[in-house]
């Protein structure tokens, strides 16, 4: 049976998604249909899918990760070919301002929204430059596999980072050498990451630190979507790790420039230890309606 779905389409920094609402949890679009409606060529193309789903209507298992009764809402997120993702950092943000763009929450300066995701409850506030996350608890994980890419002449050591979901941060020494990149390619893992690992490539900024304030560019292959235009996690992941490699004396606050724009990354002591945070924009671009082929 074809089914007929309304859609919105939304960014941040060139991070896109096509966004479902499903508030009764109804709707159990498989990872075949999800994987065509992100095609670019044959759907309506995009790095990932959020359903955007009530906490209360998620099946028994999933339950527990939004176990906040605050957090109304859940980020219910896939990778454009059809994986399930634990986090999205850009996704996040669109997911909230879409909530707010459609009057399904309030959420004034200064105030917290609560949100479920995979990878636990996120609050989010509304900030200068979009919306600011805290992505909670991070942790070293993953060791360091030796990560191949095209047009990389030699294997480098990466940095296993867990931000709620998996990535491998690999340090190069000048742009040149990033802008070369083949990202067409996923990077190769040695050992290989056993959920598979989204890996970014980050450079310094000369200088690395100014006014306080460190200063990286990255690119990334996203598990389950390729090369996209910046992502999240990612830079969370890629600011965590060049202050690890840098040492006691690195800034808490990043400035993390990705081919699509520009996102912030701060962490911060609270109670339970380190937190992070991001922040950056995030866009709807447009809704449609779209009939599913199969
Ligand atoms: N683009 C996202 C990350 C999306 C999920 C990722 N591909 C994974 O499989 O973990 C971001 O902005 O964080």
């Amino acid at each position: 049976m074809t089914s007929t779905i309304s859609f919105v389409k939304g960014h941040g920094t060139g991070n896109d998604f096509v966004l479902f609402s499903d508030p009764e949890g109804d709707t159990q679009l498989t990872a075949e249909q999800i994987a065509w409606i992100c095609d670019r060529h044959f759907g309506i193309g995009a790095d990932g899918f959020i359903r955007v789903v009530r906490s209360r209507h998620l099946p028994e298992g999933e339950a527990c990760l939004a176990s906040d009764p605050a957090a109304e809402w859940f980020m219910d997120y896939w990778n454009a070919d059809g994986s399930v993702s634990e986090m999205c950092g850009n996704g996040i943000r669109v997911f909230a301002h879409y909530l707010l763009s459609e009057g399904l929450v309030d959420l004034n300066m200064g105030e917290t929204l609560v949100l479920g995701t995979r990878a636990g409850v996120k609050d989010v506030q509304r900030n200068r430059t979009g919306y600011q996350v805290d992505m909670g608890r991070w942790r070293l994980d993953g060791g360091e596999p030796l990560v191949r890419a095209r047009d990389l002449a030699v294997a480098r050591p990466g940095l296993g980072i867990n931000v709620g979901n998996p990535h491998v941060v690999v340090a190069l020494s000048h742009s040149e050498e990033l802008a070369d990149l083949d990202l067409n390619y996923p990077p190769q893992l040695d050992p290989p990451a056993p959920d598979g690992a989204n890996v970014e490539f980050v450079v310094p900024e000369d200088p690395l630190v100014h006014d306080g304030v460190g200063q990286i560019r990255m690119r990334v292959h996203e598990r389950g979507s390729g090369e996209t235009l910046s992502c999240g996690t990612g830079a969370v992941a890629a600011a965590l790790a060049i202050r690890h490699w840098a040492g006691a004396s690195a800034p808490h606050h990043w400035r993390v420039d990705v081919p699509g724009g520009r996102v912030a990354v701060r962490m911060f002591p609270t109670e339970e230890g380190e937190h992070v945070s991001l922040s950056g924009p995030a866009e709807l671009t447009f809704r449609g309606r779209v009939t599913l082929p199969f």
